[in-house]
């Protein structure tokens, strides 16, 4: 398969397309008012899903990580991806609950309600991480995701997502973190 066949070696604006061609928009989903978009088309399809995690792969802050940190349920998808690229460990962080003893854990609002998150302590002291997601909103999830991270021990090398909704400004909850959003709407 040639370069542009399988997906991989794509990045900047024709990655931004092909991502884009692949998401699925559904209107009043979960709450009316939301506009959803669906990754589930783009990880179906396996050029583009290389592509992605491709473009990550290649990042410095990726591949300096000792440990991809992804968010529950969505980021699992690519933190796992990403990290066995960059031969890397795994960390899930978790919604409430799921997660054995000892844990830290944070509450916070997303665009479409609120939460409360978790991750364990005990394997992130002193660790490199780079924190992955699906999408980017208002932001909520991630700065949370990174006051755990931090106070669980770890140094943040960079976030990345797949998708980031600049119209609800995440990217101001995020500021001094090393950002890189594969395509921004
Ligand atoms: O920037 P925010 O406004 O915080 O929104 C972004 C978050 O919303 C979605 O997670 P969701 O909690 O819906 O979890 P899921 O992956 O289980 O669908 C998405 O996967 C991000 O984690
Ligand atoms: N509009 C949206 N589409 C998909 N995932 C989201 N997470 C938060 N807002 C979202």
């Amino acid at each position: 398969m040639t370069a542009a066949a399988d997906g991989r070696g794509l990045g900047g604006e024709e990655l931004a397309q092909l991502i884009d061609s692949m998401l699925r928009d559904v209107p009043d989903f979960p709450l009316p008012g939301v506009l959803f978009k669906d990754i589930a088309p783009l990880l179906a399809d396996a050029a583009a899903f290389n592509a992605c995690i491709d473009a990550f792969a290649d990042l410095p802050a990726a591949f300096e990580a000792d440990l991809i940190a992804g968010v529950e349920a969505r980021g699992f998808v690519v933190a796992a991806a990403v990290a066995r690229a960059v031969d890397a460990g795994v960390v899930p962080v978790r919604k409430a609950g799921k997660l054995p003893p000892p844990t830290v854990s944070a509450r916070y609002e997303l665009e479409y309600g609120s939460a409360e998150i978790e991750v364990p302590v005990g394997l992130l002291e002193g660790k490199r991480v780079y924190l992955v997601d699906d999408v980017l909103a208002t932001g909520g999830t991630l700065a949370a995701t990174i006051e755990l991270l931090t106070r669980a021990g770890a140094t943040i090398t960079g976030v990345g997502v797949l998708v980031e909704l600049s119209f609800l400004n995440g990217r101001q909850r995020l500021e001094g973190q090393d950002l890189t959003s594969l395509l921004v709407l």
